[in-house]
């Protein structure tokens, strides 16, 4: 089921925990079953107005297991953060910065060494604050991403074919199996799948911002300085007058030739202004590179016993997940009796 796969999961506490991951008492499956879990009560409390009240929220089951699963995903952090706080503690800044030559220094080693404007120390609690926002904003997000890709592609073979086709000449004649950080930029048509993707399942399907000031909309009503507002990004995604056939997968709206005269903000799968994603980057590459090493190794196919349907949580998910097969690929590319990879 690549929905729930743990790859993001993995790849962001390498990044964030500089792989003392596995140390902490509380396993990476007890942290994504809080964070799915804590993902679709957000969501069911929006929609029942009674529960509006916190106090009374807390008083209901819900609003117990909300509790719990965000004690799960503090302690997971605060675990990780204190033991690296200690080691550095007792090496001393100088031993600890040798101790790490030649390996990754990674999102926490930065905090744990970075300064306030006061010249202070940051408290655990401030990293562990860190490194929790990018967690939880980087690591269902991606999954949803890079599930919806795959799920595209089973879709529709011959772009799946056109992607494997790129990434094979790409590696052509290369000693390394590993994608290079300059390969990521020679991958269009690629990025165009990943791009037509997030626009027809955009993993975060809206944002909301507080007005700043009076809006005028073009029908001549105005949105009040100080309302919250909800933006779209699924309807902005799916709109007819910007978007021709908007429920159809079409990479090729990403070429640049048809891209040329879109408005800026047509497509915002990271939103847009002084808040957006500021992982975007990253999760392109992320997804660039899973689609490349898996489309090298296997054709993806859909599982057609098991019907998709859309599940907008705080991240787009599908009801009962996302199944697909994996059928290995041999070396003269054809591909060999379907494996249950699902
Ligand atoms: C396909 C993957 C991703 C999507 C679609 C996505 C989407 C978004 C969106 C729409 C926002 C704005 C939320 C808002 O305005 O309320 C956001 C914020 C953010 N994202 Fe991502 N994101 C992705 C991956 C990542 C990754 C990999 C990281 C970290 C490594 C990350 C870190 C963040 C952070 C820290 C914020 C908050 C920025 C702020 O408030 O200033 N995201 N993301």
């Amino acid at each position: 089921m690549v929905q729930k796969c743990n790859f993001c999961v993995e790849t962001l506490c390498t990044m964030t925990k500089g792989g003392s991951l596995y140390k902490a008492q509380r396993t990476p499956s007890d942290y994504i079953a809080a964070i799915l879990e804590l993902s679709s009560l957000v969501v069911r409390h929006q929609h029942r107005l009674l529960l509006y009240w916190d106090f009374l929220y807390h008083l209901m089951p819900d609003g117990w297991r909300f509790r719990r699963a965000c004690d799960t995903v503090h302690r997971f952090t605060a675990d990780v953060v204190q033991r690296r706080h200690q080691a550095l503690n007792r090496l001393g800044r100088e031993a600890w910065l040798k101790s790490k030559q030649g390996k990754t220094v990674d999102f926490i080693d930065i905090l744990l060494l970075a300064k306030d404007e006061d010249g202070q120390d940051l408290s655990e609690e401030d990293i562990a604050a860190e490194a929790d926002t990018f967690m939880f904003e980087g690591h269902d997000t991606t999954a949803s991403g890079l599930s919806w890709v795959l799920y595209n592609l089973a879709c529709h073979p011959e772009y799946q074919e056109r992607c494997r086709e790129e990434i094979k000449d790409l590696m052509r004649d290369k000693e390394s199996e590993e994608i290079e950080w300059e390969y990521l930029s020679q991958m269009p048509f690629c990025t165009m799948c990943i791009k037509d993707s997030l626009r027809l399942h955009p993993p975060v399907t809206a944002v909301s911002r507080r007005c700043t000031e009076d809006i005028k909309l073009p029908d001549g009503r105005v949105l009040p300085k100080g309302n919250v507002c909800l933006i779209s990004i699924y309807g902005t995604h799916h709109n007819p007058a910007v978007w021709p056939e908007p429920q159809v997968y079409n990479p090729h709206r990403f070429d640049p030739e048809n891209s040329k005269n879109k408005p800026p903000l047509a497509f915002m799968p990271f939103s847009a202004g002084p808040r957006n994603c500021i992982g975007q980057n990253f999760a392109m590459a992320e997804m660039k590179v899973v689609l490349a090493l898996t489309l090298l190794r296997f054709a993806v196919r859909l599982d057609e016993s098991r019907p998709v349907r859309r599940k907008p949580e705080l991240i787009l998910r599908s009801e009962n997940g996302l199944w697909l097969h994996l059928e290995p690929l041999g070396p003269s590319h054809e591909s060999r009796p379907p494996a249950m990879y699902s």
